[in-house]
């Protein structure tokens, strides 16, 4: 049985490589912000406890999502880098649920094309040591050598994969390893590096090309190419769900288990 699963989803950075006048996440795609589209994605799955939004503690543009009154969703101050900001997030998720040993979902805010599909596939991918998205290498791959832009050697594609999100753990054991590696100094930029870091070997459960992170300018133009695609192939919702106050819940599942958890 699968059990509802709290999605962390980090929306703390600067977006520094986009270079626009906002965080990368509150650009519009397909007339909405990166990040509403991003909470609509898990917001109405009946396998999905909650939503927490982890946001910059300077941040000027959260009050206005549709998300920010919804009673499934819960924002957080995140952190410097994106590992604070999941650190934080676990630590809100354990303050607000006593929730420790079941698996969270971790999903950046600036991955908006995740297909239902490919959720459904984590969502019900069980395995003791965790699992991630990921996409096999379409291209071939170089390794450079050391300090400098010059071929080394040509990597084996077939046993390269690209690491998406939504990435999937138990929550206190990748607390404890995304502390771990901090406290040692290994900067990790995905939640599976931390848990490799301790030994484990998650699942690589296949993603999907689509299912791009808005990084660099460019990125906005073949995102919205993406959407309109995917939207087309009903493969993605084209519209919002219906936000709801903080006084009226979603669904009755999500209600339920909140009161569970706040009683
Ligand atoms: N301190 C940080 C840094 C990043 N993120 C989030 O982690 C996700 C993936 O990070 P990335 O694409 O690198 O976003 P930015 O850090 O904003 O981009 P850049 O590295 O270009 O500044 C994004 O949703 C971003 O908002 C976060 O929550 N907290
Ligand atoms: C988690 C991630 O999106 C997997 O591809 C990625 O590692 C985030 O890294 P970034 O350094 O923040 O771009």
């Amino acid at each position: 049985m699968t059990l509802p699963l709290w999605v962390i989803i980090p929306a703390a950075g600067v977006g520094q490589r986009m270079q626009a006048s906002c965080p990368k996440q509150y650009l519009s795609l397909a007339g909405h912000t990166i990040l509403d589209r991003t909470i609509d994605i898990f917001i109405s799955h009946p396998l999905v406890a909650g939503v927490l939004v982890g946001i910059s503690a300077e941040d000027a543009y959260w009050s206005d999502s549709k998300w920010c009154d919804h009673d499934s969703v819960h924002c957080f101050v995140g952190g410097k880098e994106r590992s604070d900001t999941v650190q934080e997030g676990l630590r809100y998720l354990f303050n607000l649920t006593g929730i420790k040993q079941q698996d969270v979902l971790v999903h950046d805010a600036a991955r908006p094309l995740l297909t239902h599909a490919a959720l459904e596939r984590i969502i019900h991918h069980h395995s003791e040591q965790g699992a991630l998205l990921a996409v096999p290498s379409k291209d071939t791959v170089k390794r450079q050598q050391c300090g400098s832009a010059i071929v080394e050697t040509t990597l084996d594609r077939n046993i390269i994969w690209l690491a998406q999100t939504p990435q999937r753990f138990p929550a206190r054991a990748l607390l404890d390893a995304l502390e771990k590696a901090q406290a040692q100094g290994i900067a990790v930029t995905d939640e599976c590096s931390a848990m490799e870091f301790m030994g484990w070997h998650p699942d690589l459960v296949v993603g999907e090309n689509s299912n791009i992170k808005i990084t660099l300018p460019e990125d906005v133009l073949i995102a919205e190419a993406l959407f309109t695609y995917l939207a087309k192939k009903n493969l993605i919702k084209k519209s919002l769900a219906k936000a709801k106050a903080k006084t009226s819940p979603a669904n009755p599942r999500l209600s339920n288990l909140n009161s569970k958890y706040h009683s």
